[in-house]
């Protein structure tokens, strides 16, 4: 499912007007009905219901919606909260025909006379603006949004809640805290930014009949379940071990052997053929007990961490992964470098590899074959030295500069993940759940990326099938062996079997 920021959304609509003779009216009326229908099933016959209707195409599609209740029977008062020759074109015919329709519309001149029938109303739909939001919000929506949150009932956004910015990077607002929300067409890109999110409540998307044919392309992506099972590469009956990549994963030490010892694990889980494990000579017995599938290669060590004199012999692997449990050490450098110059297929940098290569940026820049980094928004903070607080705000747009500028892929970790490609098309994963934040859940999605990266031509895919299968695979368990409190990261790695077996396709003969 495409997410778009409102220029692109008004390009769609744009598209679909000009393209098929389909007018704005008509998808008015269509976005007011989906939405209705997609709120029924939230509210009850008994239930007051106040639609807060704004001047915009927003507030258009609230005419469709009131009209379209009221005919259905449901107690509906219809308040239009600006002027009336604030309202105009497609959203004044709908005002018209809700009017002509015998329906009563109530207009906002002062608070005292609105405030009784907001504080009768168990349900509140804010159709007052969507996509055009600009600033702040003005007199009297700011005093309107306020009194709404504070009054006790069901709140119902439609498209996004007013006030709240569509796109990323702007964090003085006000707006509608919504129980739910009916976006229109596609997700616009700050339901997926940590402080924009939480106003939008539950969502979930109508249709209204734009063109899928037609509509311009738009490289951000929501990546889901589906699209794991369409792309995840098949297994063959006479395929052989050779043929799913030969990995080494080098990372590890005597303090933290869990780590590698995890992702390794998650890495042969998720279908890597052979796996070499480079790490500290001393924790060779403890992580082969996790990990008897392994082969492994003593690096040496200096007080239980790697040191940067250790070079694993990298040419005859298909790829490499680099960091897990490795130390912040500054020896640690020595073998992030080496595996950026040599390994002469894809690289994965994780967790400690990414706070060595903050000092070897333009390694990174010169190397030519795919790498991938996974930092959460801390360790890209550090990367980048963008303040963290900027990277929450706007991880769409620093993702794909700093993907752009370094030819990576970027994994974003978060509650929604962000993956970019060096190109800038991205994809979301919003799969996973708050069991996972813990420690060792990182090591593990990092085997799993190894793994996919290592049978897959497209690295993008891999990443993106890689992320939900991770966070799919936390959502099971929770729903039946585990809870969030509970659910530690080895337990992931076990689960992963359910996941691959729930999403893979059948093999062919
Ligand atoms: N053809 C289309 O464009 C369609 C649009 N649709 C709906 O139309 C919406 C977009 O319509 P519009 O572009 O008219 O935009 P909006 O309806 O979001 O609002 C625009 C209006 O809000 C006012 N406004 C902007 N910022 C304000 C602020 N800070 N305080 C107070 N008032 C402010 C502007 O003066 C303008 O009148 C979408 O979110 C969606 O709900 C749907 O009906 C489907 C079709
Ligand atoms: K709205």
């Amino acid at each position: 499912m495409d997410i778009v920021t409102a220029q692109e959304m008004y390009e769609r609509d744009q598209v679909a007007i000009e393209s098929t003779g389909i007018d704005g009216k008509m998808l008015m009326e269509s976005a007011g009905r989906s939405a209705a229908d997609d709120l029924e099933p939230r509210i009850k016959r008994e239930d007051q219901i106040i639609v807060l209707i704004g001047a915009g195409n927003n507030g258009g599609d609230g005419f469709v919606i009131a009209r379209t209740l009221l005919n259905r029977g449901y107690k509906v008062e219809a308040w239009q909260v600006v002027p009336d020759e604030k309202i105009s074109g497609d959203a004044e015919a709908h005002r018209n025909i809700f009017e002509n329709s015998g329906f009563e519309l109530k207009k906002f001149s002062r608070m005292e006379e609105f405030l009784p029938s907001l504080y009768q109303a168990a349900v509140i739909i804010d159709a007052m603006l969507g996509i055009g939001v600009e600033g702040r919000l003005r007199s009297p929506l700011a005093e309107i949004v306020e009194k709404a949150n504070e009054h006790e009932a069901l709140r119902l956004a439609i498209d996004l809640p007013t006030g709240l910015p569509a796109g990323e990077g702007v964090h003085d607002f006000d707006a509608f805290n919504a129980d739910y929300t009916t976006i229109i067409e596609a997700p616009k890109v700050s339901v997926f930014l940590q402080h924009t999110t939480p106003y939008y409540g539950e969502w979930s998307v109508v249709e209204i009949g734009l063109p899928v044919k037609k509509l311009p392309e738009v490289k951000r992506y929501l990546w889901s379940v589906k699209d794991v099972k369409q792309t995840m590469p098949k297994r063959v009956s006479h395929s052989h071990k050779g043929k799913h990549g030969k990995g080494v994963m080098a990372g590890g030490s005597y303090y933290m052997p869990g780590s590698i010892a995890m992702a390794a694990r998650a890495a042969l889980r998720s279908g890597t053929g052979l796996l070499t494990i480079a790490t500290a000579e001393s924790i060779i017995p403890s992580v082969t007990s996790y990990v008897q599938e392994a082969t492994f290669s003593g690096l040496a060590e200096k007080e239980g961490m790697i040191t940067g004199q250790a070079t694993p012999e990298l040419s005859k692997y298909d790829g490499a992964a680099i960091g897990m449990g490795l130390g912040r050490h500054e020896e640690a450098g020595g073998l992030v470098l080496h595996m950026l110059q040599e390994c002469k297929g894809p690289l994965l940098i994780d967790a400690d590899g990414l706070y060595a290569l903050k000092s070897m940026l333009n390694a990174l820049k010169n190397r030519s074959l795919p790498t991938v980094l996974t930092p959460h928004p801390g360790e890209f903070a550090y990367l980048t030295g963008v303040p963290i607080q900027e990277i929450l705000q706007s991880p769409f747009r620093l993702s794909r500069e700093f993907a752009s500028a370094y030819g990576v892929h970027l994994v974003l970790k978060g509650p929604y993940t962000i993956i970019t490609a060096p190109d800038g098309e991205q994809r979301v994963d919003m799969t996973g759940n708050a069991g996972l934040a813990k420690g060792g859940s990182g090591d593990v999605l990092s085997g799993v990326l190894f793994g996919m990266m290592l049978q897959s031509e497209n690295i993008l895919n891999a990443l993106s099938n890689g992320c939900v299968i991770h966070g799919s695979t936390a959502d099971f368990l929770i729903q039946e062996e585990h809870s969030k409190t509970d659910l530690l990261a080895s337990d992931l790695v076990e689960g992963l079997s359910r996941t691959f077996r729930t999403f893979s396709a059948p093999s062919k003969a």
